[in-house]
């Protein structure tokens, strides 16, 4: 136990051990930097602890659940008994055991562990206040800080994620009970992963969204099979609707959603979850302290060293600029690190893969056809879809295709978009062809083992150069 108030200096102190932080901690270690790792909660942050792993968990245990009593067409019968408490447990199970790896990872790098909140104390120092009463605090001198301090949940006015049937994906992801009936405000990421869970463990879900579509981030034609596989389990949609109340009844609560001019529409359900974006945590850093002002959206501002208008003070994760992805902090933990040490790294966005995890997934790499156009390129594209897919068909998902864009006059791919079976692994084979300036020829001269999903990607790029087998030309 440390009492009273103790200091110690470092080479880099990283503030939060989420995939950011614990990622630039361990690169830091490996390049032989001094790093202390501070982390207020768990190690692993959110992504593990309570985000990604948690809720990939339950998408899969959800997911064994329904195929087991759905596969009548395939002559298998069954009516799977699923034990919530049991499911949550094994998920559990899952995160300990990652990141119990990543505290030992970090140890046999040399990182050195701290346990407490931090802030910054004036120029190149952070205070660190232990948690627990009477734990005492310590100053930690650094030569450089890195601050991955990751996001939480936006609060909508009204739904306090304290009060009972409100609940956050964290919340949602630990219920070793379920509701009969759910309200999911939000038809983003988490609100379409997690109704898919809950729908396929037989609650009663609703989606209210503000907008008119799911995944308003990607085009209709790659939300569609989403949307429609999501409307067979069940799951009714609203749209243009914002969730503004709620109020108890006997029975349960009755939310409330309001229109753009103000026409209101009640849902009576048992529980809600709020899931409409996700805000960086800068405000209890005491940023004032080493001068820096996050910018309207709460974020700091980085370059392409991920440094911030600090010199010596850098920004990774959720709390940078870009999308909030696990890998995208991880790889920018890595860059901050490496350019510490003094070794050439920078950012580059060109090929940051995005997945969603819903049935069917979606995974997409680089630029669509408009973005490529926007760039100036001129785009031709290759489609293939799933449901002329040997292996698709074999496995019982066939909804989706493959798209890739590529430059038609050098043939460099530009990206891809997916929307089916495994999307957020094929993805990656894609990602590494563009990393490599690979061309649509190269792509589709690549012998794909068969019958695999990856065959459709080599099928995308004949079609975009003319020549598919599988499937009708252009
Ligand atoms: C339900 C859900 C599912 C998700 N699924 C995916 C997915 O499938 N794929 C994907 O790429 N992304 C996913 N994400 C997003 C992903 O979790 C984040 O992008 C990622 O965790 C960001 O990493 P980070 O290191 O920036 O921050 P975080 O993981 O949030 O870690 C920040 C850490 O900093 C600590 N901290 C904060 N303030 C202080 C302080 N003052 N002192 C000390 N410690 C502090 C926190 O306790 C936390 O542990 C998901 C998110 C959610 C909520
Ligand atoms: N597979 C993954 O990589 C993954 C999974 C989960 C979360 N995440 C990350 O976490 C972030 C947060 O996820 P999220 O789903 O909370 O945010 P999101 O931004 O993906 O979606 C939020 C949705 O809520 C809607 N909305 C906003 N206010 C509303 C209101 N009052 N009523 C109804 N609808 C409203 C928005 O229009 C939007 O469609 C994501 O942006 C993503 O970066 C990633």
């Amino acid at each position: 136990m440390v009492v009273g108030d103790i200091s110690t200096g470092t080479d880099v102190a990283v503030v939060g051990a989420g995939p950011g932080g614990y990622v630039a901690a361990i690169r830091a270690g490996q390049l032989g930097l001094d790093v202390t790792l501070v982390e207020k909660d768990a190690y692993g942050g959110t992504c593990l602890n309570y985000g990604c792993i948690p809720s990939k968990a339950m998408i899969t245990a959800s997911g064994v659940a329904h195929e087991a009593g759905h596969a009548e067409e395939m002559g298998v019968y069954a009516d799977p008994d699923v034990d919530v408490a049991e499911m949550v447990d094994w998920k559990d199970g899952v995160v300990d055991q990652l990141t119990g790896g990543v505290e030992k990872l970090c140890k046999a790098n040399g990182v050195n562990l701290i346990e407490g909140r931090a802030e910054f104390a004036g120029s190149d120092k952070l205070r660190v206040v232990h948690g627990g009463d009477g734990q005492g605090s310590e100053t930690i001198e650094y030569e450089h800080a890195i601050v991955s301090t990751g996001s939480r949940p936006i609060e909508v006015p009204g739904f306090d994620f304290g009060d009972d049937p409100v609940l956050d994906s964290r919340q949602a992801l630990a219920m070793a009970e379920l509701p009969s009936s759910m309200v999911i405000v939000g038809g983003g990421y988490i609100g379409m992963e997690l109704s898919t869970v809950f729908a396929k463990l037989g609650v009663d879900v609703t989606v209210v969204e503000m907008l008119d579509g799911i995944l308003p981030q990607y085009g209709d034609d790659i939300a569609r099979p989403v949307r429609q596989r999501a409307e067979e389990l069940g799951i009714d949609f609203h749209f243009g609707l914002a969730a503004d109340s709620w109020t108890d009844t006997d029975d349960g609560i009755v939310v409330t959603a309001a229109d753009e001019d103000g026409e209101e529409t009640e849902f009576e359900t048992e529980k809600v979850l709020v899931a409409v974006g996700r805000q960086p945590v800068t405000d209890t850093l005491n940023l004032d302290a080493v001068g820096l002002e996050p910018n309207d959206d709460g974020r700091l501002e980085t370059d392409h060293e991920a440094r911030t208008d600090v010199e010596n003070v850098f920004a990774i994760g959720d709390v940078a600029p870009g999308p909030m992805l696990a890998h995208k902090a991880s790889k920018e933990g890595e860059v901050a690190a490496e350019v510490i040490a003094g070794e050439p790294a920078a950012l580059d966005y060109q090929a940051v893969p995005a997945a969603v995890f819903t049935d069917p997934e979606i995974g997409t790499v680089g630029l669509t056809e408009d973005d490529a156009a926007a760039q100036g390129f001129d785009p031709v594209v290759g489609t293939f879809p799933f449901n002329a897919s040997g292996r698709a068909l074999t496995t019982g998902h066939d909804d989706g295709f493959v798209e890739v864009v590529a430059d038609e006059e050098s043939g460099f791919l530009l990206g891809a978009q997916i929307v089916g079976p495994e999307a957020s692994e094929l993805v990656a084979e894609l990602g590494l062809a563009i990393e490599m300036g690979a061309t649509l020829e190269d792509v589709a001269s690549t012998i794909h083992t068969h019958p695999t999903l990856s065959e459709a990607t080599m099928e995308a790029a004949e079609h975009a150069l003319g020549h598919a087998v599988h499937t009708l030309n252009r």
